[in-house]
């Protein structure tokens, strides 16, 4: 599931993104390999003296932000200024999240907040969204929404745990199914449509959530205001 950028242009993008935190900041931090990055740059301005507060989206950049000594709150108690998260794909302002079954989480933050960056490679970007769907289900609900996912003209896969026998659960508990609608010519109804099955917690669409992308590369970072 997860793509092959480099690290380099991981990275590149990351810092890039990182760059845009501003002193006295309440920063939504994303989750994926491109955000850790992001994440660790942080890290290192907060260690010399950047004064923010971090939003994680998971259990991966709660432990990563914890590590590097960003300081945490929750939605609970402040509200969002800056949203930096990776992608799956990219296409203009639209995405597909979820490749770490962390996009439920992600799209509470990143769409509470001011500013929306998203991280990529190039690996990510697409004219077209066409990267499988990732839906977060409850577990009872896994059978009933894969057949209307399939009525629906999809392909439903339950994503299984790499280093566990079994599903992948979710940091809420949940299992995913990874949806292959093929090229995605409407992303705001599939994503309506999808949002209204019965036991379907999130999906991974983020539609015109986007305001800028990072997209790094062994040569730099291009930078699209959206
Ligand atoms: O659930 C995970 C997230 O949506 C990630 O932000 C997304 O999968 C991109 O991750 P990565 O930067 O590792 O490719």
């Amino acid at each position: 599931m997860k793509q092959g950028g480099s690290d380099a242009a991981k990275r590149a993008a990351g810092e890039s993104a990182a760059e845009a935190v501003e002193d006295g900041m309440v920063v939504g931090l994303g989750t994926g390999s491109t955000t850790a990055h992001a994440i660790r740059a942080i890290g290192r301005r907060v260690d010399a003296g950047l004064d923010i507060v971090g939003v994680p989206t998971s259990f991966q950049s709660r432990e990563l932000a914890r590590e590097v000594g960003i300081p945490l709150t929750e939605l609970d108690d402040a509200s969002v200024d800056l949203a930096i998260d990776g992608a799956d794909e990219v296409a203009g302002a639209d995405l597909i999240k979820g490749g770490g079954a962390a996009h439920a989480r992600e799209k509470i933050v990143d769409a509470s907040a001011d500013r929306f960056l998203v991280v990529a490679d190039p690996t990510k970007t697409a004219e077209t969204l066409s990267h499988p769907v990732p839906v977060e289900v409850l577990p009872a609900a896994r059978t009933t929404v894969a057949a209307s996912v399939r009525q629906t003209g999809g392909e439903p896969t339950l994503r299984q745990a790499e280093r566990k026998d079994g599903p992948v659960v979710t940091d809420n508990g949940n299992l995913v199914l990874d949806c292959d609608f093929g090229d995605i010519d409407d992303p705001a109804a599939l994503g309506q449509t999808l949002a209204s099955l019965p036991g379907v917690v999130e999906h991974g669409l983020f539609v015109g959530l986007a305001d800028e992308v990072h997209v790094g590369s062994e040569d730099g970072v291009t930078v699209r205001e959206l």
